[in-house]
């Protein structure tokens, strides 16, 4: 059947089709310069319309675009219409059928999928969301039909459904099977020391080969960690049928537990006890340094011990303040230089003679002289490591060189002016003057010379090289990792060495489980940033698609009013990922019981400002209230920053447990009471400019744009540390900046 426009028609329509032709399963329009045949799995609706005189026929196909044939003498329009119409029912009648059990299938492949009584990887959940966006692309006619048909209506409301909720859905299957693990195996969970909360369940339970765990100061991400170890260790006992044989049985040789230093590997020692678990509690526990010792181990045949002087922070500085003396009284113009140095520097008052076995000097350089001699240290291997990077993202990427140094420079150029606008102080900014970064390296030559003796002495390898070393180890290509289960904490602290090391054992590691635990308010090493929590999503990524980070809801430390203030605090600095206040949820909630039995939280009542004079009062005070053995944090940014009247005075509270350590060192510390010192604006101040010497300048990556931003996270952390009560003590006349915000934010005041 054929249609064509009249030919006054044609000549006032102006139009390009001038006649239309029914064919079997569509139409052809055709005019004098083109022909177009529209198939009816194109159409979406076609319409007939009377115009003033002329009759006209309109096609809306898909994405909105319409066709249509003018100036029809309107009887044959009306005709042809009605042809088309009977044509295209039968059509979309034998076509229902087809797309009925195209839709029916994807239906029963999501059932299939969400009854299994598994946890469902989200491998498998990507995979079913690529497969709905192929079912709508692959229907025998526009989406935008399916609501013309009630029996596609009713699937496309299911399948709709999962598409836009399906990561809800997806998150709600995986945690309806761990309530049903969790009461299946409930004498085993009720071993724990707590009552998991829901969120950490689901970190204990996933099957995920690689997981990212965020959670703030005192979210249970370390005791959630511990309590998965045990969880896969259980497993080993029972080779469960309930579970899908995801997990081979584990020994304990196939884990693997992680904290980016001593610190921090003490913190999860001491939890690891509170389990309770024999088996948890021999489990390997190692820091980046270690990890990389034993790989060398493995892979060499040299004689290596570890380094004494690596795992222990007080000795260290204490073996470094006696070689520096020893170094200053052995050669006159080391002491020279370094007499120079620190009073044109520092503006130390030095007094002439041995000025370096002035108590008032010796105390201040311990910290200090590790902290240069660290960035010394790392120097060589840090750069073959960022060289390592820039050749990996150059490779990932295919960036011209000078695109890629063109883009660093820019984001230089951006941070420089963002600082400015921050208000730091240009010498913060300035580029090391060269001459400055030759004389300070002259200045610490011999007491690295006189470090790397040590080693030697002790046939031991530094960190740095061992890393480096570990990484070439790793990269052979007989290399296997060894273990199944990796379980990271602390992971905002490793350093981009041990990222990479790691990063190497996820490569070559044949189905192996990886579990990184972060905070990016608790990142305490200078030169990293929070920017880097992204790096981190990235690498527990193991395809770009995926979104592997979860993060835990309640706040087992702080109470919400604490959570507050602390969070508002962080939160100042954009780059900070922002935190939400979180409370602890006592009240049922829709994944059932386990919210309600949650343990009664131990929380932090209180932060107090208080002026430092006041210290002996809330001592006397404190351990009138205090529970027998309770501990008492003390904190600054030097430990000589605590009054030595407090030391001397532990004998005064001898019920109280007394723990000092300065604030870089706070990973994972949890105290009871927490009193922080140093909080001033002379001297030794703080918030200080960390850089201040031309070496950190050079050494260290550029400064981050927001201002103060690192010993905003250490004041953090500091804050974050108590379970019940938190004191600020600050100098009288000049107190820190951060006590008046904190104050403004709802700290207590004490006058
Ligand atoms: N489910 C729970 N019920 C009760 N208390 C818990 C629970 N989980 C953890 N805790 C307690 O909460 C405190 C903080 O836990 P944990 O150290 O694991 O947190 P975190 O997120 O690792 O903290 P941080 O980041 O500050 O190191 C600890 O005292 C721990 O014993």
């Amino acid at each position: 059947m054929i249609l064509k426009a009249t030919l006054l028609g044609k000549h006032l329509a102006q139009h390009p089709f001038h006649q239309i032709q029914l064919l079997d399963a569509g139409v052809e329009l055709s005019g004098p310069k083109e022909t177009r045949i529209i198939a009816f799995n194109q159409i979406v609706s076609f319409s007939c319309k009377r115009g003033l005189i002329w009759g006209e026929i309109e096609f809306i196909l898909s994405h909105e675009n319409a066709i249509s044939l003018h100036g029809t003498e309107w009887q044959a329009t009306v005709q042809f219409y009605d042809q088309l119409v009977i044509n295209w029912q039968e059509w979309s009648k034998d076509i229902l059928v087809h797309a009925t059990k195209h839709l029916e299938k994807q239906i029963l492949s999501i059932n299939a999928l969400s009854n299994r009584d598994c946890w469902l990887p989200q491998k498998e959940f990507i995979r079913l969301a690529k497969e709905l966006d192929n079912t709508y692309e692959s229907l025998p006619f526009p989406e935008e039909r399916i609501g013309e048909f009630k029996a596609l209506s009713e699937l496309d409301y299911l399948l709709q459904q999962w598409q836009h909720e399906g990561i809800e859905r997806w998150h709600e299957h995986n945690n309806e099977w761990a309530i049903k693990i969790r009461h299946t195996h409930a004498n085993f969970f009720e071993r724990f020391p707590f009552i998991l909360d829901p969120s950490q369940f689901y970190v204990v339970l996933q099957q995920e080969p690689s997981m990212l765990v965020l959670g703030s100061a005192g979210s249970g991400k370390s005791t959630a960690l511990i309590a998965r170890a045990s969880w896969l260790l259980y497993q080993h006992e029972l080779a469960l049928d309930t579970l899908q044989p995801l997990f081979l049985p584990l020994l304990p040789d196939d884990i693997l537990l992680m904290a980016a230093d001593s610190p921090s590997k003490q913190r999860l020692e001491l939890i690891r006890r509170t389990f309770n678990d024999r088996t948890v509690n021999q489990l390997d526990l190692k820091t980046p340094y270690e990890l990389a010792f034993y790989l060398l181990k493995q892979t060499s045949k040299k004689t290596l011990n570890l380094f004494s002087l690596l795992n222990d922070t007080e000795e260290r500085e204490k073996w470094l303040l006696q070689t520096w003396q020893h170094l200053c009284s052995t050669k006159k113009p080391f002491a020279k230089l370094w007499r120079n140095w620190l009073s044109n520097q520092y503006e130390w008052e030095i007094i002439a003679g041995d000025f370096w076995l002035e108590p008032d000097i010796a105390i201040r350089m311990g910290a200090r002289l590790d902290r240069w001699l660290k960035h010394l240290r790392f120097e060589k291997a840090n750069k073959t490591a960022n060289d390592a990077l820039i050749v990996l993202e150059k490779s990932k990427q295919s960036h011209s060189s000078a695109a890629h140094e063109a883009s660093q420079q820019s984001d230089i150029n951006e941070k420089n002016e963002l600082a400015v606008a921050n208000d730091i102080p240009d010498h913060a900014l300035l580029a090391p003057d060269e001459a400055q970064v030759i004389a300070e390296r002259k200045l610490f030559a011999p007491l690295l010379k006189a470090w790397k003796d040590k080693i030697k002495s002790e046939q031991a390898i530094d960190e740095p090289d061992a890393l480096i070393q570990a990484l070439k180890a790793v990269g052979r290509a007989k290399f296997v990792t060894p273990w199944r289960h990796i379980l990271i904490d602390t992971y905002q602290e490793f350093s981009l060495l041990a990222r990479l090391l790691l990063k190497g054992l996820k490569e070559k590691s044949a189905g192996g489980h990886f579990l990184y635990c972060a905070d990016d308010a608790q990142i305490l090493t200078v030169g990293q940033t929070p920017a880097g929590i992204d790096e981190l999503i990235e690498e527990a990524k193991l395809k770009p698609e995926e979104n592997v980070v979860y993060e835990l809801e309640h706040d087992y430390r702080l109470s919400p009013d604490i959570r507050k203030l602390t969070d508002t605090f962080i939160n100042q600095n954009p780059n900070q990922q922002i935190k939400p206040y979180l409370v602890i949820d006592d009240k049922p909630s829709k994944l059932g019981a386990f919210a309600v039995k949650l343990m009664a939280p131990k929380h932090q009542n209180a932060i107090y400002t208080s002026p430092d004079i006041n210290v002996l009062d809330l001592l006397d005070k404190l351990s009138g209230f205090a529970p027998k053995s309770s501990q008492v944090l003390f904190t600054a940014q030097y430990l000589y920053q605590i009054p030595e009247i407090i030391i001397s005075l532990k004998s005064r509270w001898p019920h109280l447990n007394f723990i000092f350590k300065p604030f870089n060192q706070l990973h994972g510390v949890e105290s009871d009471f927490t009193f922080v010192f140093g909080l001033q604006q002379f001297g030794d101040s703080f918030p200080a400019f960390i850089r201040d010497t031309a070496l950190e300048k050079h050494l260290l990556p550029i400064m981050e744009s927001f201002l103060d931003a690192e010993m905003r996270r250490w004041m953090y952390v500091a804050m974050t540390r108590a379970k019940y009560s938190t004191w600020l003590l600050h100098d009288i006349e000049k107190p820190s900046i951060f006590i008046n915000e904190l104050n403004g934010y709802g700290a207590k005041q004490i006058k």
